[in-house]
């Protein structure tokens, strides 16, 4: 066997027990780089006749082409092996039983449970859903809400504001879900009864006050709706809400600018415990504010106060998750600890 032959048989062997790319990029250096056993090969032609060069050159030109290609089969080979060693390790085996631990699931936020159980509460008794932007205008989140210029709720310090656009309107981030039931009352003939569930933005944040929290507000408006479907309504909802077959209500004299008579509702509990129980005791929480619609505010929704009434409510859902639930502080809904949603979750 000729040396080009044997130095052929050997390179050869040396490509195929390249078993990684770094291995088999040795053996290229080795043969093929500056100083490799091949280009030596070839610096020795110089040396020779013309009919040696010519034989021995062509022999050399085999050689380094048989080399090339066996080192671009291997490199193929060696990829393509990676490639499925990683689809082995990587495979999901989608057949396999779900995982045993809950805690190893997914899990719906406490704040989006009570959101699911509020609105079905409310859909069972004919109530819909309605949206709208968290980011208002000046106009749907105060004005047509009958608050005065002026009024506090408009300032910095409770509201965020954002930079004026180009027509100089300042939008804001809605301090409440209301201005959705105005653009419902524009957009929508009576008999109105909807819920709306949603984010709202306020300059706050304490144990049980957060810049971002959750409201359902509601709000039903027909030819004829008075106090007393008001109180049924609520009423309703918290003996399916808190589980009792008979709660008592307190309505006190309040004021909001879009409601008129206003009321604060509180209910009546047990708080002598660690958790609060709804349906006894002789203690009173609040849960919610309501009122009859101002006759304004249906102005605004295009709607004539002396042939439409409306009344609307507005419930904090994190406190009332809270105090369901009993949790001693709000942050805790928005830190995403696992453990705390392994616990409520
Ligand atoms: C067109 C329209 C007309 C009336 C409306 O009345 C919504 C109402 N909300 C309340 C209320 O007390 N809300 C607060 C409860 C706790 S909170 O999350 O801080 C907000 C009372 S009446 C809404 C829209």
């Amino acid at each position: 066997m000729s040396d080009i032959d044997q130095l052929n048989a050997s390179l050869l062997a040396e490509i195929a027990a390249a078993d990684d790319e770094t291995a088999l990029e040795a053996v290229r250096v080795s043969a093929l780089g500056k100083k490799g056993s091949v280009s030596e090969l070839l610096k020795t032609l110089g040396a020779m006749t013309p009919e040696e060069r010519q034989s021995k050159g062509a022999a050399i030109n085999v050689l380094k082409n048989a080399v090339t290609e066996a080192l671009t089969a291997r490199k193929t080979t060696l990829r393509q092996a990676a490639i499925d060693a990683r689809l082995k390790a990587e495979t999901v085996d989608v057949s396999l039983p779900v995982r045993s631990s809950p805690a190893e699931r997914g899990r719906i936020h406490p704040i989006s449970q009570i959101v699911d159980e509020i609105t079905a509460i409310f859909a069972d008794m004919g109530f819909s859903i309605a949206e709208g932007p968290d980011i208002e205008t000046d106009y749907y989140n105060f004005t047509a809400l009958n608050f005065p210029e002026g009024h506090p709720a408009r300032e910095m310090h409770d509201t965020f504001f954002f930079n004026p656009d180009e027509n100089g309107e300042r939008k804001v981030l809605r301090t409440h879900t209301s201005p959705v039931q105005v653009r419902t009352m524009e957009a929508q003939t009576p008999p109105i009864r909807i819920i709306i569930p949603g984010k709202t933005y306020r300059q706050d944040s304490d144990a049980t006050h957060s810049p971002m929290f959750h409201q359902v507000e509601g709000l039903v408006v027909d030819k004829k709706a008075n106090v007393a479907n008001l109180r049924w309504v609520l009423e309703e909802f918290c003996k399916t809400f808190f589980e009792v077959n008979s709660v008592t209500m307190r309505f006190r004299p309040s004021f909001f600018p879009f409601t008129e008579p206003s009321f604060e509702v509180d209910i009546q509990c047990d708080r002598s415990g660690p958790i609060v129980k709804f349906g006894e005791g002789t203690d009173w929480m609040e849960i919610l504010g309501c009122g009859m619609v101002h006759p304004n505010v249906l102005r605004y929704g295009g709607l004539d106060p002396d042939e439409y009434q409306g009344f609307a409510w507005g419930m904090g859902l994190d406190r009332i998750a809270m105090l369901k639930y009993g949790m001693p502080d709000l942050r805790d809904f928005f830190n995403a600890d696992v453990r705390w949603m392994t616990h409520y979750g």
